[in-house]
C-alpha cells in the first residue's frame, strides 16, 4: 500500500483531518457526483456523449458536463500561504482556517477518495471534501486524478510503499473575508494537505493536490516536473518544462509534429503536464491519468470532443433539433478547459528518465533554439526560467501580462527550497541528461520582434529528437550553442529571421536579459536559497558580452 494512515503532525493537518468525519460529511462516489452535478443549478448538461462513463461507473448515456465560473476563470498564485513561510502569522491564519472548517462543517459536504500517481512506483490515497453544491468540482477532480475504485485499487495495492501521509484537500469555494478578495489557499506540504478557501477554478484542486504530490516525489530522491515527456521511436524521451501557455501540451500531444515526423517515427506521449523522474530507478511516471487542457484550438463539432469527460469556461449552443452543443474556440472567454482521457493518442505510464530536457523559454532575446552545454550553466538557465505569463490562465493584474517574468524551471507550485530542485535537476544532467532551451514566442529587440510560430517549434522539436541539428558556439552568450544548420533544416530564411545578431541594441537587449536571470539568482542566494556555482555561468557570459559591447 503507497501513503500510509498517520496520526496528524501539525495543527493544520489536525483541523483538515478533523473537518472530513463530522455529521454532515458524507462518502461520496463517481455516480453520485455524477447525479448531484446534472442537479447543481449552474451546471450545463449538453447532449454530447461523455467519453467511456462505463469505466467510471457511470451510466452509459451520461453526458459532457459543463461548468463556468464567472469572473476569475484561472488561477490565482497570490492567494497561497505556505505554512512553513507564515511566521508570526501563523495564529493569525490558524484561527481563519479554523473558523472557515466551522462554517464549512455546517454545511452538507461530500468526500471523495482518490489516487494520484498511475504507476505503482508513486501512488498516493488522496481524500477532498467540498460542500454537496460543489459536486462538479470534486467529479473533475476524480477525472483528472482516478476516484478510489478498481481497476486503480488494484494498481495502488500492489504499489511501492511510501513513508507518507495520505492526501488531503478541503475546498470550498463559497467562503469569503474581507481581507481575502482573492481567495486563501493554505499549504502545509510536510504534511500532506491543503485548504482551498473562496475560489471556484478547478486548477485550483488539481494544482493544489499536484503541489503535494511534487513535494513528497522529491522527499523521495525525484525530480519535480512542471512538463510535458514524450517518446518518439526508440529515442529516450524529450521533456519540455514551461508555463501554461508555453506549448507543453501543444508540443508533447503532437502525434506527427505537423507533419515533420515520418510513419516510423511513432509517438508515446506520457503526460503534458505533471511527472516526477525517479532518480533512483532510472524512470519517469506521470502524476495523473487524464489531461485538464485548453479548448481555444477546439473547433465546433471537432472530433477531438468525444475524448471529453467534461468541461469547463466554454460556451454552450442549443440546435434547432435540440441538441446542446459545446462552442470552444475560447469565444466564450480565456483559459477555456477540458478534462478528457489520454487514449486520444498513444500513451504509456511510465518511461525511461529524459535523455533530452528543453526548457521553453518566452524570452524574445533568445532564438528559437539553444543547447547549452555546461552542466551548471542548464540548471541556471532552469532556475531563471525567464518567459511570459498567458491571458486568463492566471489571475494576475493585467500589468503584468506582457512583461518577463522568471519562474524558476517553470514551478509556480514549489513549495520545497529552490536548491532542492537545483540539487535533483544537477544530478539528472550530471547522469547524462542534456539540455536545451526553446524559445516559444518571439525573437527580436521590441521594435523589431519576430514570430516564433509553433509550426516552427514543432520542426524544430523534430530535429532535436532526430539529433540532426548541428551546433556551433553563440560567442555571445558563452555556453550556450546555437544551430549551424539552421537554414537546411529549417527553411531558407531561417537564419536572417533568428541569427542572434551583432548589433549593438540587439546586444545590450541581450546583456539586460542575462543580468535579470543573475539579479534574480542574486537575490535568492540573498536568502540563502541558491549557491554561486549556479550564478557563475551566467556571470562569466556576462563579462564576456561586456567585453563585446565595449569594443563597438
Ligand atoms: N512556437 C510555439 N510553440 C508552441 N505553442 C505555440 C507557439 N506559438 C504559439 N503557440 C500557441 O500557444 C498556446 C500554447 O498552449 P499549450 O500548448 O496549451 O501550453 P501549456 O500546455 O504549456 O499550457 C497554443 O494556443 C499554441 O497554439
Ligand atoms: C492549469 C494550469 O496550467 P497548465 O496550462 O499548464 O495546465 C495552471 O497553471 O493553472
Amino acid at each position: 500500500m503507497a501513503s500510509v494512515h498517520k496520526v496528524p503532525g501539525s495543527q493544520w493537518r489536525a483541523i483538515i483531518e478533523s473537518a472530513m468525519y463530522a455529521n454532515s460529511v458524507k462518502k461520496t462516489n463517481m455516480r453520485e457526483l455524477y447525479e448531484y452535478s446534472i442537479k447543481q443549478p449552474e451546471v450545463i448538461v449538453t447532449t454530447e456523449p461523455m467519453y467511456k462513463p462505463e469505466v467510471y461507473g457511470l451510466p452509459s448515456e451520461a453526458k459532457v458536463l459543463v461548468s463556468n465560473d464567472g469572473s476569475i476563470v484561472g488561477r490565482t498564485a497570490k492567494a497561497r500561504r505556505l505554512v512553513r513561510q507564515m511566521g508570526a502569522e501563523k495564529d493569525k491564519y490558524m484561527t481563519i482556517l479554523r473558523e472557515a472548517v466551522y462554517h464549512f462543517n455546517k454545511k452538507e459536504t461530500f468526500l471523495m477518495e482518490g489516487i494520484v500517481g498511475v504507476h505503482p512506483d508513486f501512488m498516493l490515497r488522496a481524500l477532498l471534501i467540498s460542500p454537496r453544491t460543489d459536486a462538479k468540482n470534486m467529479l473533475d477532480w476524480a477525472f483528472n486524478f482516478a476516484p478510489w475504485m478498481a481497476p486503480w485499487t488494484d494498481t495502488y495495492a500492489n504499489s511501492r510503499k511510501l513513508d507518507e501521509h495520505d492526501i488531503m484537500v478541503l475546498a470550498d469555494s463559497d467562503w469569503s473575508h474581507p481581507d481575502f478578495p482573492d481567495g486563501l489557499i493554505i499549504v502545509d506540504e510536510m504534511q500532506n494537505c491543503i485548504a482551498i478557501l473562496g475560489l471556484r477554478y478547478f486548477g485550483e484542486r488539481k494544482k493544489g493536490t499536484l503541489t503535494l504530490a511534487w513535494a513528497i516525489g522529491v522527499r523521495q530522491n525525484m525530480v519535480a516536473c512542471h512538463g510535458g515527456i514524450k517518446k518518439v521511436g526508440n529515442n529516450l524521451p524529450v521533456a519540455v518544462f514551461g508555463l501554461s501557455g508555453s506549448g507543453k501540451s501543444s508540443i508533447t500531444n503532437s502525434p506527427d509534429h505537423e507533419g515533420t515526423l515520418s510513419a516510423d517515427e511513432h509517438v508515446t506521449v506520457i503526460h503534458d503536464d505533471a511527472f516526477l523522474i525517479d532518480l533512483n530507478n532510472n524512470f519517469s511516471v506521470p502524476i495523473e491519468p487524464s489531461l485538464f487542457d485548453k479548448t481555444d484550438a477546439v473547433t465546433y463539432e471537432d472530433p477531438i470532443i468525444k475524448y471529453f469527460y467534461t468541461a469547463q469556461n466554454v460556451a454552450v449552443t442549443m440546435v434547432p433539433d435540440g441538441q446542446v452543443k459545446l462552442v470552444c474556440q475560447d469565444i466564450r472567454n480565456r483559459n477555456g478547459r477540458c478534462i478528457k482521457t489520454r487514449d486520444m493518442f498513444n500513451h504509456t505510464d511510465y518511461c525511461e528518465k529524459p535523455g533530452k530536457v528543453v526548457w521553453l523559454q518566452k524570452d524574445p532575446s533568445l532564438p528559437p533554439v539553444c543547447k547549452i552545454k555546461n552542466p551548471w550553466l542548464k540548471v541556471a538557465m532552469g532556475a531563471s526560467l525567464s518567459t511570459m505569463r498567458a491571458k486568463g490562465v492566471e489571475n494576475v493584474d493585467p500589468k503584468e501580462l506582457g512583461r518577463l517574468v522568471i519562474e524558476p524551471f517553470a514551478n509556480p507550485f514549489r513549495v520545497h527550497p529552490l536548491m532542492w530542485d537545483c540539487q535533483q535537476f544537477n544530478k539528472l544532467f550530471q547522469s547524462g541528461t542534456e539540455c536545451y532551451i526553446m524559445n516559444t514566442h518571439a525573437f527580436g529587440t521590441a521594435d523589431e520582434q519576430i514570430d516564433i510560430p509553433k509550426t516552427l517549434s514543432l520542426k524544430i522539436m523534430t530535429e532535436l529528437i532526430r539529433g540532426t541539428i548541428e551546433w556551433r558556439e553563440w560567442k555571445a552568450f558563452q555556453g550556450l550553442l546555437i544551430p549551424k544548420n539552421g537554414k537546411e533544416l529549417f527553411g531558407v530564411d531561417f537564419e536572417k529571421k533568428y541569427k542572434p545578431s551583432r548589433d549593438k541594441r540587439y546586444l545590450s537587449y541581450l546583456r539586460e536579459r542575462m543580468q535579470d536571470r543573475i539579479t534574480f539568482l542574486s537575490n535568492k542566494r540573498e536568502a540563502k536559497d541558491m549557491d554561486s556555482v549556479i550564478i557563475d555561468p551566467i556571470v562569466a557570459a556576462r563579462t564576456i558580452i561586456d567585453k563585446i559591447l565595449s569594443e563597438i
